[in-house]
């Protein structure tokens, strides 16, 4: 039975990222329950929801945003829109980990606000979002972030496909991009979510600068970033462990379930 103080959460996509979020709901996290799902093919999860302790209810995308206060977009950014609308209008919170699609929706951003919604961007894959949003309190002067995955990590990316790079033969780094991470984001919808986190946390998407790597050398995803502040001058560098899927590192998924932590902790620490 669901305690009426708990609040629901309702998970859209249950790919790396989805399930584990669905199985630490389904263990307990402090005044928060796992109310719903959506998926795109039932009888492909039906094992793993079967598999819970309290099965959720499974509701078409658009639907699940009723069964729940926090809704979890952790599916491909094409469907960011689809899941995140009608949450935001119902005046909900909505999770979003497919952040680089914002850029193309952020008039979501408006629609929460007129409807009492909120989007939370959580840090993802990356690190020190707490200072950069600190630091950006302030002036940040310019923010540069260079990223570094295995080749299996890049496969299928546009800008690969668009641009015909080979990087199945690569021996040695290979510098595939450098921009703004607008940019970046269009050119690598499945790997740069963190710039786009960075930016939105920062200076925005057109002046934060980003440079990715195909690199047979490493076998994570590597993350670099140097901030210039008024306030401070800092480094921070991530090397992440590549979940089932090689795009996605696996401490996304934590730090999803650790902002879900927050929502109703007593003790809560970092911005
Ligand atoms: N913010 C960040 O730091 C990071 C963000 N990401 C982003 O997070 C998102 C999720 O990543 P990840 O979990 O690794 O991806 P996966 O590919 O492992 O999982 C995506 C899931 O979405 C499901 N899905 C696809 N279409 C639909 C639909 N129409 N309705 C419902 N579900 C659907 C897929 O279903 P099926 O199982 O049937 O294929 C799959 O289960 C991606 O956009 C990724 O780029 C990734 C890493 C870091
Ligand atoms: O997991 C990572 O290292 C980053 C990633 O895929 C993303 O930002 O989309």
């Amino acid at each position: 039975m669901t305690d009426r103080n708990e609040l629901r959460v309702a998970i859209a996509g249950l790919g790396s990222i989805g399930t584990k979020i669905a199985t630490a709901l389904d263990q307990g996290i402090e005044g928060l329950s796992l109310s719903a799902v959506a998926v795109r093919d039932p009888a492909k999860h039906q094992a793993f929801i079967g598999g819970l302790r309290r099965p959720p209810q499974i509701l078409p995308l658009d639907q699940i945003g009723e069964a729940a206060d926090i809704v979890v977009e952790c599916a491909p950014s094409s469907q960011l829109r689809a899941i995140v609308e009608p949450a935001v209008k119902r005046g909900r919170a909505a999770v979003v980990v497919s952040v680089g699609g914002l850029l193309d929706n952020f008039d979501l951003v408006d629609l929460a606000r007129a409807n009492g919604g909120r989007i939370l961007v959580p840090t993802g894959a990356l690190i020190g979002l707490d200072a950069v949003n600190a630091a950006a309190v302030g002036t940040i002067h310019s923010v540069k972030m260079v990223t570094r995955k295995p080749i299996d990590g890049l496969k299928g990316a546009p800008f690969i496909i668009q641009n015909n790079i080979d990087i199945d033969n690569l021996r040695e780094p290979l510098k595939l991009f450098e921009g703004s991470a607008r940019e970046a984001a269009k050119g690598f919808p499945a790997n740069v979510n963190v710039a786009v986190a960075l930016s939105l946390a920062g200076i925005g998407p057109d002046r934060t600068q980003m440079q990715v790597w195909a690199d047979p050398t490493v076998a994570r995803n590597v993350h670099r970033i140097e901030v210039e502040a008024d306030s401070a001058r800092f480094s921070m560098g991530i090397e992440n462990v590549p979940s089932e899927n090689p795009k996605t590192g696996m401490i996304t998924a934590l730090s999803v379930i650790a902002l879900l932590r927050k929502q109703r902790a007593t003790l809560c620490v970092g911005t």
